[in-house]
């Protein structure tokens, strides 16, 4: 049964009650608007709860100030809310403190903070970098660039036809070459959930480190940094209910003592001469410049809305949801479907209607109110592995129900019929 009540979380979301179908050129519901939405694009970005959004107004209408400078009531109130976030954030992944808890702008800038910080000064010709096959673009292309930049080389661990990984080739990759072994927690293209732990042992037997991208696992699961034994894990804040403009990335504090920062400027220097410079305790050294404060305490927001509904249940509902629609999607000889069976994936269904491109259906379904993604969801290798140039993707979160699957597949049988 399903654990959440979708409905009373509903309420939350203003949003879900909007009407599409009319004018994009004005932003919000408007005339012409008239079809219930079905928002199915939560590995994009999720909605974001009243809760979230009043946090966000109450920073900016009472205590709006800068971090870490001022001495006055303000100052020393944003400076409070704005830590105690990466508190919260840091019990959130079974982080030992804000120390191991850096604010970004995203996934993507943590993956880079790490690359340029971290890798520009320690990898060189001979050195290995060990990727997957199904990388989303954050990483892939970060370390592929990176190991350009140093001499050093990528691998990619082989995925098999179920979408899963070939553990036999990773062993074979991770060897004493390999620096830094950079992997998916749930891909967000095959929907695959990755055996980071393995995988964190085999880059830890070799003296590698192992980055994991938890982009589309912190939204969706409960993630213990500490049990994965990461030495960094990344993910963004408006996956999660949070706003755009703030991700983290986690750190074992022993290696960011030892890393440079590479972003330098204000906030970050504890002293300053015309010769050189001192760097701020963690984690500030790493977060140069006035940071996205409001964002921060509206992740703050997202992360205590999310450990009221109870991680375990959002994973249970989104297995639940993923599998009824991988169920009533295989029931169609013309849908192939990217990825383990319905059973063993994370909350997401990346398929392809035999006669329809995935953006043609996209824009079909969209017709129908119904907001699902099409393309290449930055994972371009993988895709031209799979085959496709493109696959239409359902993704769920918390507020998604039976009904809008069934509505997800009313829309696909409508566009069959379109192109008959
Ligand atoms: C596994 C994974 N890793 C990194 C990112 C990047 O997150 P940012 O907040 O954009 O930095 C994403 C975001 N994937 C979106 C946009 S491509 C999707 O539709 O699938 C991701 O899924």
């Amino acid at each position: 049964s399903y654990p959440i009540d979708v409905a009373a979380i509903r309420e939350d979301f203003p949003i879900l009650a909007r009407k599409v179908g009319g004018d994009v050129t004005t932003p919000g519901e408007g005339e012409g608007d008239t079809e219930p939405l079905v928002y199915l694009d939560n590995a994009a970005t999720s909605q974001t709860p009243k809760q979230v959004v009043e946090a966000i107004v109450d920073y900016y209408y009472g205590y709006n100030s800068n971090v870490h400078r001022g001495i006055h009531q303000l100052s020393q109130e944003a400076s409070v809310a704005y830590e105690q976030a990466h508190d919260r954030v840091a019990e959130f992944v079974g982080a030992d403190g804000r120390e191991e808890i850096v604010f970004t702008k995203n996934t993507t800038e943590a993956m880079n903070l790490v690359a340029y910080a971290w890798g520009l000064n320690e990898l060189g010709p001979g050195d290995r970098i060990v990727l997957t096959e199904m990388e989303h673009h954050a990483s892939l292309v970060t370390w592929q660039q990176l190991a350009k930049k140093t001499g050093a080389e990528v691998k990619y661990i082989r995925v098999d036809d179920e979408g899963r990984l070939d553990m036999e080739h990773a062993k074979e990759l991770i060897d004493e070459s390999t620096k830094m072994v950079s992997v998916v927690h749930v891909s967000n293209t095959l929907g695959t959930i990755n055996p980071v732990d393995e995988l964190a042992d085999m880059a830890h037997e070799v003296g590698a480190y192992i980055f994991v991208d938890g982009a589309q696992s912190a939204p969706t699961r409960p993630v213990d940094v500490g049990d994965i034994d990461a030495d960094f894990f990344a993910f963004s804040g408006h996956k999660m209910l949070g706003p755009t403009g703030i991700g983290v990335l986690y750190g074992k504090e022993a290696i960011l003592e030892e890393t440079e920062p590479y972003l330098y400027g204000g906030d970050m220097i504890r002293r300053v001469t015309y010769e050189d410079a001192t760097w701020e305790d963690l984690p500030w050294k790493f977060e140069a410049g006035t940071p996205n404060i409001a964002q921060g305490i509206g992740l703050h927001a997202a992360v205590d809305y999310l450990d009221d509904v109870g991680m375990k249940n959002v994973q249970r509902h989104e297995e639940l949801l993923s599998k009824y629609a991988y169920d009533r999607l295989s029931e169609f000889d013309d849908i192939t479907i990217y990825g383990p069976p319905g059973d063993d994936r994370g909350g997401l269904v990346a398929f392809n209607l035999d006669s329809v491109h995935a953006h043609d259906l996209s824009s079909i379904l969209n017709d129908s109110a119904v907001a699902i993604r099409a393309g290449d969801h930055c994972t371009q290798p993988l895709h031209d592995k799979l085959g496709a140039a493109a696959s239409a993707r359902a993704s769920f979160y918390i507020y998604n129900t039976r009904e809008e699957v069934d509505e997800l597949i009313e829309a696909v049988d409508g566009a069959r019929e379109l192109f008959a």
